[in-house]
């Protein structure tokens, strides 16, 4: 087998040495969008992977997690590793309950493996439909997983891009389960955030109370930046008003997270600390910020806890 990976050429590896963010996270905080990657030694990257990452392993997450300030991690199964969730199951059992899991999984999937999945933390699966990063499932196929998944109380998480989402939309609306929506949707910045396309988004939000959003992302949606590097407290610009649209129209519904390790930057990798300093920008309020970064990620994920 395989442990010995090169890396995709150009690829940026996550930054070493973040600040300490100045906006103080309130207790409770989840970081409820981030990735482990391998290490590729122990858990390799799937065959059918469309990039290899640097390694991104738990115990570096974890040092991250208390560096910035969170309490808490949702731990997102990634591309790079398929339908293979050990990385993320050994994350999760490494975390003593202070993360939970979205996998990957087949409709092949069996029911053992489900409820060791289950049992680990994870809570929801994902459905990318990001053209560069997976081929086109079935969805028959799709809908089959739902089927085996909703019996645990399980979420879906989708990932598709803004102009896809007119094809998807009813697709997703038929979907029996609660829905997250990675990275708003990956709303085009330059275009207006009160124009059609980023309204046929809002509407889908108001199509149903269950439907949530991550207001994630922002160094890979901007377009002019400037990038949360060198000490910028202003990074982003462009993206807040879409993310601001989110959180005042939708505050009991939306969760952010840092997306480290940030697979697939190409122009910047960002300093985590600044990247939560660009929260008090998409979240003026210390209500909403509260909503946003304990009591929704902490309902979603942890409804049993105090
Ligand atoms: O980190 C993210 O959420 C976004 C990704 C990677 C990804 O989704 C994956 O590999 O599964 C991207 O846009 O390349």
């Amino acid at each position: 087998m395989t442990t010995d990976f090169e890396k995709t050429p150009g690829w940026l590896d996550w930054y070493a040495d973040p600040s300490r963010p100045r906006f103080r996270l309130p207790e409770g905080a989840v970081d409820a969008h981030c990735h482990v990657f391998g290490p590729g030694a122990a858990f390799p990257y799937a065959p059918e992977r469309k990039y290899t990452p640097c390694d991104a392993s738990k115990d570096q997450l974890f040092a991250l997690r208390d560096h910035l300030g969170f309490t808490r991690n949702v731990i997102v199964q990634a591309t790079c590793h398929g339908a293979d969730n050990r990385a993320l199951a050994d994350a999760l059992r490494a975390s003593k309950g202070m993360a939970r899991g979205v996998a990957t999984v087949r409709p092949d999937v069996s029911d053992e493996e489900l409820r060791e999945l289950h049992e680990a933390g994870v809570r929801g699966v994902r459905f990318n439909f990001v053209k560069r990063l997976v081929d086109a499932a079935p969805r028959q196929d799709l809908l089959d997983v739902v089927e085996r998944i909703a019996p645990l109380g399980w979420h879906v998480v989708v990932y598709f891009e803004a102009p896809d989402l007119p094809d998807l939309c009813d697709f997703f609306l038929s979907i029996p389960v609660p829905l997250v929506v990675d990275h708003m949707g990956r709303p085009d910045v330059t275009k207006d955030p009160d124009g059609p396309e980023f309204e046929a988004f809002l509407n889908f939000l108001r199509a149903r109370p269950d439907i949530w959003c991550k207001v994630t992302c922002p160094e890979r949606l901007t377009v002019d930046g400037p990038p949360a590097l060198d000490g910028e407290r202003e990074a982003y610009r462009d993206v807040v008003p879409f993310a601001r649209r989110v959180v005042e129209e939708f505050p009991d519904r939306v969760l952010w997270g840092t997306d480290w390790p940030h697979p697939n930057l190409t122009d910047h990798m960002p300093d985590d600390g600044l990247l939560v300093d660009f929260v008090p920008h998409i979240a003026p309020t210390p209500e909403l910020r509260h909503k946003l970064l304990v009591d929704n990620p902490t309902r979603l994920y942890w409804p049993d806890a105090d």
